[in-house]
């Protein structure tokens, strides 16, 4: 298998390389070459299997000769070993059409440890004796950055500098990352929001200076391993849920486009998806490229949904290239014009294709609040504020009431108590699992929100 970059200038890699190079040296994203398709017979045979296993088998063409058979189920069965619940993602259905998805198991409490788990051992298993240490710049609104750092903590190829917008992540977010005491972590508080931030890691990848000196690599859903990981649970739940005989709706909470494109990499696998539901808070760039083609960047709204405050959606040009026409000469202008200009108008050819399989809602805070309400009094469901606008979406979207329709429960409702208390007047408890997390002391630098700072910073601290 072999990977390409979203703006077809970089040198195409191998499995093995695109995980360890993160972005691609064109400032474009790596996608796979043609997508790997499983016939219906192969998704029927993948029914019943556990987790480790299924992740294994939807992995394998992705991963091509870069691990054995063998080698790759035995990190699938390292990776989801953490988890509290046997089934990793189990699925608990609200009424007749809706079921939530819970992805929030891992030792973080938030779905990017399904990706995350799995790509601190893929980089182990790539960095070789004589490659030096991998220096990792990562951004977060909250949930990557403590599920990044709790993979790579402790590991002695790796080094982790990952910035947050300062008080913009739940207090939560902000201990699970902040409390790790490992000397390979590094946190970064910013003054400025979380594309301030990602546009700082982007900006790093295409510094010279920084590339001389450091090996930098990514963490965040630019980095390919991270999605492939995500493809999984879509194979798991519609499974449950009569496919592949029957179709399945997903109603994804969304901010950088990471989770719901991998819904659409499960389905051009040959999954039979009946629509994606891309749901978004206030922060609605994505809301409105897709019901009117316009994809321009405003000024972020703090939300009760912190880890969607985002307005520059990172694989949405993932989206727009696949169904584009796969013209990395013609994306690049485009995405150039949106760098310069921060707005953009999708082409036709882009709306018709996100159109056969996307359609989008936006939640504002009475809606997010009022479905966190209708979960906990209809179901007795508490759900995080994210989860919540998803919940919204799927419950407004117009599907066939034959059709089953899941929404990805993304993060625990104990990491945004306070949102979820104002809602519902629960105040949901952290479980055992993350021990005594405000007990232990906090450790992060604060940086004003210009690169120079950040950079200056991440040359002077690495190892
Ligand atoms: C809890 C939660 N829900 C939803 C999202 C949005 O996911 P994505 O960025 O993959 O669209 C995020 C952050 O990415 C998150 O942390
Ligand atoms: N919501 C995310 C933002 C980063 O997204 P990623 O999926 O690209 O890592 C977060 O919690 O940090």
């Amino acid at each position: 298998m072999k990977y390409i970059s979203t703006r077809g200038q970089a040198q195409s890699l191998d499995f093995a390389q695109v995980t360890l190079a993160g972005l691609a040296s064109d400032g474009g994203l790596y996608v796979p070459e043609e997508w790997p398709p499983f016939t219906f017979g192969e998704i029927q045979d993948m029914r019943g299997v556990p987790y480790s296993e299924l992740a294994a088998r939807v992995m394998e063409p992705f991963v091509g000769d870069c691990l054995t058979p063998e080698r790759l189920r035995d990190l699938t069965a390292r990776a989801y070993s953490r988890f509290s619940h046997r089934a990793v993602t189990p699925l608990v259905q609200l009424d007749e059409q809706h079921w939530i998805l819970e992805l929030f198991h891992g030792p973080t409490l938030a779905f990017k440890d399904v990706a995350l788990q799995m790509l601190g051992l893929l980089f182990e298993e790539f960095l070789g004796e004589n490659d030096g240490k991998l220096t990792i710049v990562g951004a977060t609104s909250g949930d990557t950055g403590s599920a990044a750092i709790d993979a790579v903590a402790g590991l002695e190829n790796v080094e982790i500098f990952m910035l947050h917008p300062k008080g913009r992540v739940s207090e939560v977010q902000r201990r699970q990352m902040t409390t790790v005491r490992a000397p390979n972590v590094h946190n970064i508080a910013i003054d400025g929001s979380f594309d301030d931030a990602q546009a700082m890691v982007k900006r790093i990848f295409a510094d010279d200076n920084v590339t001389a000196k450091l090996r930098i690599g990514a963490v965040n859903s630019i980095n390919w391993a991270r999605l492939m990981a995500q493809v999984v649970y879509y194979f798991a739940a519609a499974l449950q849920l009569g496919g592949p005989e029957r179709k399945i709706a997903f109603s994804v909470p969304t901010g950088n486009f990471g989770d719901v494109f991998a819904g659409h990499v499960a389905s051009r696998m040959g999954l039979p998806i009946k629509r994606l539901i891309v749901a978004t808070n206030v922060n609605d760039i994505l809301h409105r490229a897709l019901s009117q083609g316009d994809y321009s960047a405003g000024t972020v709204t703090p939300t009760a949904a912190p880890s969607m405050d985002i307005q520059v959606s990172s694989n949405f040009e993932r989206l727009l290239f696949d169904v584009g026409g796969r013209d990395g000469a013609a994306l690049a202008q485009q995405m150039r014009g949106f760098d310069m200009q921060k707005t953009m108008r999708l082409t036709n050819a882009q709306r018709e294709g996100a159109a056969s399989l996307f359609t989008s809602t936006r939640a504002d805070e009475d809606k997010t609040s009022h479905a966190m309400r209708w979960a906990y009094e209809e179901c007795g469901q508490l759900l995080d504020p994210h989860t919540a606008i998803g919940l919204h979406a799927a419950r407004e979207a117009d599907v066939d009431p034959e059709v089953p329709v899941v929404t990805l429960a993304t993060a625990h409702p104990a990491k945004f108590p306070d949102a979820v208390e104002r809602s519902t007047g629960i105040r949901p408890g952290l479980p055992a699992r993350t021990g005594d997390l405000f007990a232990r002391e906090e450790s992060y630098v604060e940086l004003p929100g210009t690169y120079e700072d950040v950079r200056d910073h991440i040359l002077g601290n690495a190892a």
